[in-house]
Order: C-alpha cells, then sequence, then structure tokens
C-alpha cells in the first residue's frame, strides 16, 4: 500500500483553478450522449467516477473522443434511449453513474447487468428500482437483495405517476428525472417522506434545461415531465469548478492563515458545496466571492452546531476544519455518510480519534471536540478519496500526518 506524509505544513496562501465538478460531468456526459446532435464538453473532470461513465456510454453506443489539444470532450448523441444491446457495466464505486444509468437504461430496449467493486454491491438501489418498476422497468438483484448487481431487461418506462424515497440518496431522484424525458408518456414523480442532498436535485434540473428540457416542479414534493422527448444538445458546456473539492483548499485558508482563492466556482454555481464557504464563515473565517471566484483567510474559529444535510460531501471538511475551531462543533442530519465510499460517519469518528479528537458518533451526527495539540498520526482512508483529501488538513496542525493509500 502507498503511503503520503505531509510534514507539518506551516501556513498557505495562494490561488488555484478547481477541476470540473465531478456531479455536473456526470450528468452532462450522460445527457449528452442521449441528446440530439453533438456536444463539447469543457473542463470535465478526469476521476475515476467520470471514467466510468465514459466507458459505459461509449459501450452503450455514444461516439466520444477528446480534441486533439485536449481541451474538449466531444459526445456524438444517441438522439434518444440507449439502442437495444446486451452488455456487462462495470462501474466502480460511482453512485451517480450507477444511479442515473440503471434508470437511464431501463428506457431503452435490451439486456444489461450493472456492477462495480464490493463497496458498491453494499451500496443501497432499492427505492430506485422499486420507483422503475412502477412504471415497468424489469430489474432483477443478483447479489444481495436491494444492492447492485442488477439485471435489467429494458422495455421502456411507461408514464403515469411514480413514487420515490428520497431519504436515502438523491441520487435515485436525480436518475428518475434524468430518464423521464424518455418515458413513453408524461410522467409525474412525487417525493415520499423527506428528501436528502436537495441542492444536487437543483443542479439536476439546471443541467437538464441546458439539453432543452423543463421540468415542472412543486418544490422538492413533485415534478412533472413531457414524456417522448428527446434532450437536445446545446452545443458546448462548460463543466463548473468542483465545489467538493474546493472545499478543502478554502478550509485550509480559513485554518492556515494566508488568503486562498478557488477559481471556477463562485456566487453563480450551480453546486449546493459551495455553502461549504458559508459554513466556514459561520466559524469565524473571512470570505469574500464573485461570480466564478471564492476567496478566504483565517479568522479566529469557533465550533458551530449545524445541519449539514444540503451538503454531505463538503461536510467532511468541516469534520477536519473542526480540529481547528474553539470548542466543539456538532454536525447533524448526516445519517447517509453510512452509505457512501464508506461508512464515513465510522470512519470520520476513528480517525479523527487518531489525531487527538474526543469524538462522539451519533446514529446520523457527529460530535468533534478538538484536541488542546494535533497529534501526528497515520490515517487510514477506506477507499474513499474524501477520506485522504480531508484529513491531509490535518496537517496544518504543526504534526506530521501520513495518509494510507492516498
Ligand atoms: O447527485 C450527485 O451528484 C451527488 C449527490 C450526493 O449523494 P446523495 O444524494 O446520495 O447524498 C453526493 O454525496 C454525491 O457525491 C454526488
Ligand atoms: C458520495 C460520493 O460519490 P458517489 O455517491 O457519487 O459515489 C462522493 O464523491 O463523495
Amino acid at each position: 500500500m502507498k503511503q503520503l506524509t505531509l510534514q507539518p505544513i506551516r501556513g498557505v496562501q495562494g490561488e488555484i483553478r478547481l477541476p470540473g465538478s465531478k456531479s455536473m460531468s456526470n450528468r452532462v456526459l450522460l445527457l449528452a450522449a442521449l441528446a440530439e446532435g453533438t456536444t463539447q464538453v469543457r473542463n470535465l473532470l478526469e476521476s475515476d467516477d467520470t471514467s466510468h461513465m465514459l466507458n459505459a456510454l461509449s459501450i452503450l453506443g455514444a461516439g466520444i473522443k477528446y480534441s486533439d489539444d485536449g481541451a474538449y470532450c466531444e459526445v456524438k448523441g444517441l438522439g434518444g434511449a440507449f439502442p437495444e444491446s446486451e452488455a456487462t457495466l462495470f462501474l466502480g464505486n460511482s453512485g451517480t453513474t450507477m444511479r442515473s444509468l440503471c434508470a437511464a437504461i431501463c428506457a431503452g430496449k435490451g439486456r444489461y447487468t450493472l456492477t462495480g467493486e464490493p463497496r458498491m454491491l453494499e451500496r443501497p438501489i432499492g427505492d430506485l428500482v422499486d420507483a422503475l418498476r412502477q412504471v415497468g422497468a424489469q430489474i432483477e438483484y443478483t447479489g444481495a437483495e436491494g444492492c447492485p448487481p442488477l439485471d435489467i431487461t429494458a422495455c421502456g418506462l411507461a408514464g403515469g405517476t411514480v413514487s420515490i424515497r428520497g431519504n436515502i440518496s438523491s441520487q435515485y431522484l436525480t436518475g428518475m428525472l434524468m430518464a423521464a424525458p424518455m418515458s413513453l408518456a408524461p410522467l409525474t414523480i412525487e417525493v415520499e417522506g423527506e428528501l436528502v442532498s436537495k441542492p444536487y436535485i437543483d443542479m439536476t434540473i439546471d443541467v437538464m434545461c441546458r439539453f432543452g428540457i423543463e421540468v415542472e416542479r412543486s418544490g422538492y414534493e413533485w415534478f412533472r415531465l413531457p414524456g417522448n422527448q428527446a434532450f437536445r444538445s446545446p452545443g458546448s458546456i462548460l463543466v463548473e469548478g468542483d465545489a467538493s473539492s474546493a472545499s478543502y483548499f478554502l478550509s485550509a485558508g480559513a485554518i492556515g492563515g494566508g488568503t486562498v482563492r478557488v477559481n471556477g466556482v463562485g456566487d453563480d454555481s450551480i453546486q449546493g458545496d459551495v455553502a461549504h464557504a458559508k459554513v466556514l464563515e459561520q466559524m469565524g473565517a473571512n470570505v469574500s466571492s464573485g461570480p466564478d471566484w471564492i476567496e478566504i483567510s483565517r479568522g479566529e474559529l469557533t465550533g458551530i452546531d449545524a445541519d449539514l444535510n444540503h451538503i454531505p460531501d463538503a461536510a467532511m471538511t468541516v469534520a477536519v476544519t473542526a480540529l481547528f475551531a474553539k470548542g466543539k462543533t456538532t454536525i447533524r442530519n448526516v445519517h447517509n455518510w453510512r452509505v457512501k465510499e464508506t461508512d464515513r460517519l465510522s470512519a470520520m469518528a476513528t480517525e479523527l480519534r487518531k489525531v487527538g479528537a474526543s469524538v462522539v458518533e451519533g446514529e446520523d451526527y457527529i460530535e468533534i471536540t478538538p484536541p488542546q495539540k494535533i497529534q501526528p498520526a497515520v490515517i487510514d482512508t477506506y477507499n474513499d478519496h474524501r477520506m485522504a483529501m480531508c484529513f491531509s488538513l490535518a496537517a496544518l496542525g504543526d504534526a506530521s500526518i501520513t495518509i494510507n493509500d492516498p
């Protein structure tokens, strides 16, 4: 196993341009593949999750190539649902790919197996499968009930009304929304109970709108879409910088002193995770922003008690930032951390204790009391990119931090 040791970092300042948003990249790729016309996607993220989406889309028939200078990725759309074929698609541990492709595939024809890394086979998808079955999808579990692998016999989606639970992941609703225009008649999607991670739904609808599909909605309660519609390519689309990735740099600025500026996301962003800067401001950091940039510098940081359900990914960065705040920080309403790349509530509690914090791990919250002084530690990352990225910040505490499997 590789390790990365970070020597104590004494102060940070500087400016970066962010890589493309994972969430926006994967939405744009899928809709571009289904759309009429060719889309040039700029600032596409290069990552495991986007490579699983790209690979699956090319197996499903979309034409994908990079421009000679690498400036954009060109996606030649299919002009409708995926054409009839048979394929096994390996989707790694990418929730956005698994959930959105599952729904989109059901709108077409053919026989498909969707599978992934061992952890993906433990991540729930039953709420999406139940909803898709209401509109005629034929999906079987071949492993554990309620999780991938899935065997799908795609035969199109009927219209009508479908009800979907949203209390575990918003990605199920995102999947239904992006498949809905391909249904055979208008579709109304009703959300049953509480919906988590709400800003991701606004992002989904924003991207769909750029591909020519209007969604009628009542808040996060119901959504109505016309059937038999094709997405239309906007020609060219710029993927915003990744707001979740921005959170590590912004926290570094809030903790470490000098001014840090991230370019590529700001006030005009469609990503909910830009609200991470607001949380840092609430903790005492100095924040300013423009349409596509955010700048931050240190203030006296104080612990907060906050419901961070709306920013589940950046909330992990807040948890590590809490090591540098005065007093206790409580992060509430993050029960679905337990079903992501790893059980993030348990992993976070274990690793924060290694650097000396006192931690209470609740069923759906975490309470962090910082140590007098951050202890040098070897951090396990549980095959979770965000564990690696957010614990790098602990090296700002005058301690050397080794990250396992960085
Ligand atoms: O729709 C998306 O792009 C995402 C939604 C969130 O998941 P949940 O809705 O499962 O919380 C988030 O954690 C994930 O990284 C990306
Ligand atoms: C939860 C995440 O990803 P996904 O659900 O898309 O696998 C993440 O990137 O933090």
